[in-house]
């Protein structure tokens, strides 16, 4: 049976003027543990991705966000990850009124990190350029804001998870 596809958010501080991405080390397996991940998780059978998002975000970071655009993949699609996995990845920023992201079991430490100082985090491999894809979307987005609502719409659609 092929790998469950797997869905993650890169979660700024605002979606119009983005300074900042929520970074979060993982707690667990052995191997993975202390580098940091994209808060995301696994798509279970009869869920839709976004509601597998937003059922991940409430699990480990305990609120809910609105999502902005996708981050696709050079090819248009999802990123390749750890074993053998694909990954969904959405720009979001914390709901109007949603508790602050707290950390859960799932996690070592949260760290709300500057887009310029990425790259000295100790990441999972494979979100590397991710993380750098996500940072230029975020910037685009962010340059052409005056462009409007419903600007560089999601897939998904954008909205509250
Ligand atoms: N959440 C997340 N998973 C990632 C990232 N990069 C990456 O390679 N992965 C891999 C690690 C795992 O093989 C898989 C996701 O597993 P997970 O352990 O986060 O999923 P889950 O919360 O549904 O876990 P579980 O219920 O099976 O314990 O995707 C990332 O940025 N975020």
């Amino acid at each position: 049976m092929a790998h469950r596809p797997v869905v993650a958010a890169a979660i700024l501080d605002s979606l119009e003027s983005p300074t900042r991405l929520l970074c979060a080390s993982r707690a667990y397996p052995a191997a993975l543990a202390g580098l940091f991940e994209l808060p995301g998780g696994k798509v279970e059978p009869g869920e839709s991705p976004s509601g597998a998002l937003g059922r991940e975000i409430a699990e480990e970071l305990a609120t809910s966000l609105i999502l902005g655009p996708e981050v696709a993949a050079p090819d248009g699609g999802w990123w390749p990850v750890l074993e053998g996995r694909r990954m969904a990845v959405w720009l979001a920023r914390i709901a109007d009124g949603a508790p602050a992201p707290r950390r859960g079991p799932s996690h070592r430490e949260l760290r709300w990190v500057p887009l310029d100082r990425l790259d000295a985090l100790d990441w999972i491999g494979a979100d590397r350029p991710i993380v750098r894809a996500a940072v230029r979307v975020a910037r685009t987005r962010s340059a052409s804001s005056e462009a409007g609502p419903g600007a560089h719409g999601s897939a998904l659609g954008r909205g509250r998870i």
